[in-house]
């Protein structure tokens, strides 16, 4: 069970830039319910949209999985079906979270995880490609090779799923779409000490595009059709098809 989120309350405020290590892993499932709005509903639509495919097994890489949250996800809510599930992530601590999580659970389908990045790792025959929230943290030259990559991977009639958290062009508009968001961390329980701590230690590591910046993308690495599934002000979630 994750722990309550009170990270930037708590550490030193010069201890430096955000990372995915022990103390982030062990309240990540808190943080990022609490921090990225619409979280349920990606979930939500995770199992909603695989379970639509008539694929036999249904082959899922989730890029970034942390904790396995979308993995797990799929199994409970699509028993019946032949699911091969397979979880990705760079950060062992987020992993270790992960097993213990699945550990404590009774699944119907193997999880299988994997320590490495998303730029390295090798996959092919997906049905599905998650990549919530993950590709805003790889750096902007290794977004186009990874994007064609992926769609590469993809069986016909599958799809990626894709969610980040987007900039807006015009400059004051971005500061409006940041104040809410802001807003919306408060009322999630955040203090002003640990959301300006938090957006100093995500500064140069989370790199946001725009919508456009990051349909452009998805289209230059030879997806047929994305479109913007679900969006809350500065969240988005993509769905790409071959
Ligand atoms: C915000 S979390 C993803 C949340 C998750 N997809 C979900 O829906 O719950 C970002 C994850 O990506 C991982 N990550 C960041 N850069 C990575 C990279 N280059 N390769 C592999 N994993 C990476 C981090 O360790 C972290 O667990
Ligand atoms: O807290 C923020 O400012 C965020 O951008 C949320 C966000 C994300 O979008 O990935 C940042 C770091 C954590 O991984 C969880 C969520």
């Amino acid at each position: 069970m994750a722990q309550i989120d009170r990270l930037f309350s708590e550490i030193d405020p010069d201890s430096g830039t955000f990372s995915f290590d022990e103390n982030v892993a062990r309240v990540f499932d808190d943080m990022i319910s609490r921090s990225v709005p619409l979280y349920a509903d990606v979930q939500r639509s995770v199992p909603m949209l695989a379970g639509l495919l008539d694929h036999d097994p249904i082959r899922v890489i989730d890029l970034g999985c942390s904790t396995g949250t979308s993995l797990i996800h799929l199994s409970a809510m699509l028993p019946q079906r032949n699911l091969e599930l397979i979880g990705v992530d760079n950060s062992q601590p987020m992993l270790d979270q992960c097993e213990e999580k699945l550990e404590s659970l009774d699944l119907p389908h193997r999880i299988e995880t994997v320590c490495d990045t998303v730029q390295s790792f090798e996959f092919e025959n997906a049905s599905v490609v998650l990549m919530n929230y993950t590709l805003q943290f790889v750096p902007e030259g290794d977004r186009p090779a990874l994007l064609s990559r992926i769609r590469d991977s993809i069986r016909p009639g599958g799809f990626m799923l894709i969610s980040e958290k987007v900039a807006h062009e015009q400059a004051t508009m971005d500061d409006a779409l940041v104040e809410l968001y802001f807003e919306y961390k408060r009322r999630q329980g955040y203090s002003e000490l640990e959301i300006s701590r938090k957006r100093d230690a995500l500064e140069n590591v989370l790199i946001p595009l725009t919508t456009d910046q990051n349909l452009e993308l998805i289209s230059d690495a030879g997806f047929a059709r994305a479109e913007v599934l679900l969006k809350w002000f500065n969240f988005a979630t993509f769905l790409c098809r071959v």
